[in-house]
């Protein structure tokens, strides 16, 4: 997450692909004052967005067996208090005051936010469970929201992340998570042959400064794969380690004996699709969803192979 700038830039400057795509009238931007919100996908080049993000369920599904959820687009504020968030971002949250929830008052329209994460949702849903395992494996899909106003084209408003939350034993967590993450990038390499992985810090999971920083990054908390787009790197996807953080805030696991662990390995749809489909010849989003299965074979044939 990036702390936002001020003042705010006047608005995105659509690359080359993104305006040819609209000409085609296969993606339309959504847009304010404050820039870019999202964009939204059509005919095949949806098909695409859903391709991708079927293959890295499909990628997952075998070894790590995931529990499917849903998510809401609003999230209980409280949710986001609870780990502190606001303290530490208290920018990035979007405030939700939906018409029907302010005029039933009920729970009020400052009870929810715009969620900006899906692992809050899989958190919430274990809350209070009184079991513990070895390894568990969540996915979900959401729109998520944050308030970081920028003029890049891949930084927007509400955006689509698919989420697998690991939570069990704090080795096996790190292990687990690991594997998954490297599994994932040899998945991209195969659609990209300049796909690279950088350690990252984030203010989330520690105090805004230096120090923290550094550790951050000789502890590795946070990865990332990062794809070229318009002569820079774009994070597509990132593993996070949580250690107990949530699993403790949202209590989850019995009271006594070690606390679970939790990591998440997540990936930003819009940015892999866009990012992917500058690379595919002709920016052909039907040429990308036979790349998509082709890559995924491969993938799931390197797996059975060892
Ligand atoms: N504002 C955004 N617009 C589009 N995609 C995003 C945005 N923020 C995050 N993502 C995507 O969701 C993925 C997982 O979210 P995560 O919280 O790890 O991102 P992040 O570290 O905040 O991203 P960044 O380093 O770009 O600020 C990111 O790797 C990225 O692909
Ligand atoms: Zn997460």
């Amino acid at each position: 997450m990036r702390v936002p700038t001020s003042p705010t830039p006047a608005g995105p400057r659509p690359d080359a692909m993104i305006d040819e795509l609209r000409d085609l009238r296969l993606l339309s931007l959504v847009e304010n004052g404050t820039g870019l919100i999202g964009y939204r996908f059509h005919g095949p080049l949806f098909d695409a967005f859903e391709a991708l993000d079927g293959a890295l369920v499909a990628l997952f599904r075998e070894e790590y067996r995931p529990t499917a959820h849903s998510c809401t687009t609003l999230l209980e504020r409280e949710a986001l208090e609870s780990i502190g968030f606001f303290d530490k971002l208290p920018s990035i949250p979007l405030h939700a005051v939906p018409h029907e929830i302010a005029a039933d008052q009920s729970p009020g329209p400052s009870a929810w936010v715009l969620s900006p994460s899906t692992c809050y949702h899989t958190f919430g849903h274990l809350s209070g469970i009184d079991e513990r395992w070895d390894l568990r494996c969540f996915t979900a899909r959401g729109v998520c929201h944050r308030f970081e106003p920028s003029a890049e084209s891949t930084r927007l408003a509400s955006f689509t992340m698919r989420e697998f939350v690991l939570i069990g034993d704090a080795d096996l967590v790190v292990s687990r998570g690991e594997s998954m993450f490297e599994q994932a990038v040899a998945f991209l390499g195969r659609l990209h042959d300049d796909v690279s992985v950088k350690k990252a810090s984030d203010v989330f999971y520690g105090e805004r400064s230096e120090v923290t920083r550094r550790v951050q990054l000789a502890r590795g908390v946070k990865r990332e794969v990062l794809i070229p787009w318009a002569g820079d790197e774009l994070a597509v996807g990132s593993r996070n380690l949580h250690r107990d953080l949530f699993t403790t805030v949202f209590g989850i696991g019995p009271n006594g004996g070690p606390a679970m662990h939790s990591a998440c390995v997540a990936f930003g749809i819009e940015r892999l699709l866009l990012a992917l489909l500058a690379r595919t010849e002709g920016h052909d989003p039907e040429r990308l969803c036979a790349l998509i299965s082709t890559a995924l074979a491969e993938s799931s044939s390197a797996v059975h192979a060892t």
